[in-house]
């Protein structure tokens, strides 16, 4: 953690909707005059579309059917680490682009399936923001909520994360169903041990959960809306945040455990501005004062 230049790291699988929470956040740090540098996590992926690929085939061939994007040995997390420490101690460091549609291409002027060249982050940043499969990773090799000042876990309700990922890989990436289902299954192992395991050292997760039919994500028409959806958000410290003010603030919210609140899905915008906003300005006074 540092001080003087902050890090908010957004963790949560493919199609949790992590960039869309990002959104938010670009928000606040517009309306309060944040500068934030990003990080898009699937820019520290080990490999490109055609390597990967080749080393999918190669651990196959060798029976080894845990292997994905999700996977630690599928991304630079040391690397990962070592921009968080740098930016940690000098709010300097850099970052690429993994490039994964037409868009995207047409944007970055690399082709799908690409990296962009590393490039330094911009100076005199106030925080460095990620959004990825691995803000929150512990294991043998690094410890990143070690770096990042606040921690979120963007964790749809599974069924509801599959549907979201089918939608958007299917709208934006031009991939079938049966494709993105053959990802999901195939990401299984490592959604297990490499992406959930984030979930308990996250210090805010929000979990939108549907309240509407979701049983065979496969087919569903569309993303349930948020006026069809609930969120959880649940906090790890519970101590210090003022429930009551939340509650009163939010039309139609409850309490559901004593680290936990209940919203309704069209008030997750609100909810993230009224918790996050405090929480930001605190990070920034005090790299300010450092
Ligand atoms: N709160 C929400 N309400 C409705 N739709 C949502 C919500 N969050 C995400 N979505 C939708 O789910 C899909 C995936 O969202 P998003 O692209 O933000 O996921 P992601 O976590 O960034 O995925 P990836 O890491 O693979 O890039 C998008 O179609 C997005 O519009
Ligand atoms: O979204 C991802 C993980 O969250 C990966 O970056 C993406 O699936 C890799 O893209 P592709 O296989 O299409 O090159």
């Amino acid at each position: 953690m540092s001080k003087k230049h902050p890090i908010i790291s957004v963790t949560g699988s493919s199609g949790a909707g992590t960039s869309t929470v990002k959104h938010t956040f670009d928000q606040i740090f517009r309306r309060e005059g944040v500068k934030a540098v990003s990080i898009e996590g699937d820019a520290f992926h080990r490999f490109n579309r055609k390597d990967m690929k080749a080393e999918l085939d190669r651990r196959y061939a060798e029976g080894d059917y845990t292997f994905s994007h999700f996977s630690y040995e599928a991304n630079e997390l040391a690397e990962l680490e070592n921009v968080f420490r740098q930016y940690g101690e000098t709010g300097t460091g850099r970052t690429r682009t993994y490039v994964h549609d037409n868009d995207e291409a047409e944007k970055y002027g690399v082709p799908p399936g690409e990296f962009t060249e590393w490039a330094p982050f911009e100076d005199g940043s106030d925080i460095l923001f990620y959004e990825g499969l691995h803000g929150a990773v512990v294991n043998d090799e690094v410890n990143l909520p070690k770096y990042a000042d606040l921690k979120i876990g963007v964790v749809p309700v599974i069924n509801l994360e599959w549907i979201q990922k089918i939608h958007r890989d299917r709208e934006r990436r031009g991939y079938t169903t049966e494709a993105v289902t053959d990802t999901i299954l195939r990401r299984m192992h490592a959604y297990v041990h490499c992406i959930i395991p984030q979930f308990t050292e996250t210090d805010i997760n929000f979990q939108r959960v549907p309240v509407v039919d979701t049983s065979n994500p496969l087919v569903a028409r569309w993303i349930p809306t948020a006026d069809e959806s609930l969120v959880v958000i649940r906090f790890k410290n519970p101590r210090g945040i003022d429930f009551s003010y939340l509650v009163s603030m939010i039309q139609g919210s409850w309490m559901s455990r004593a680290n936990s609140i209940v919203i309704p899905g069209g008030k997750l915008d609100l909810a993230m501005q009224l918790i996050l906003t405090p929480m930001i300005e605190r990070l920034v006074s005090e790299s300010k004062r450092a």
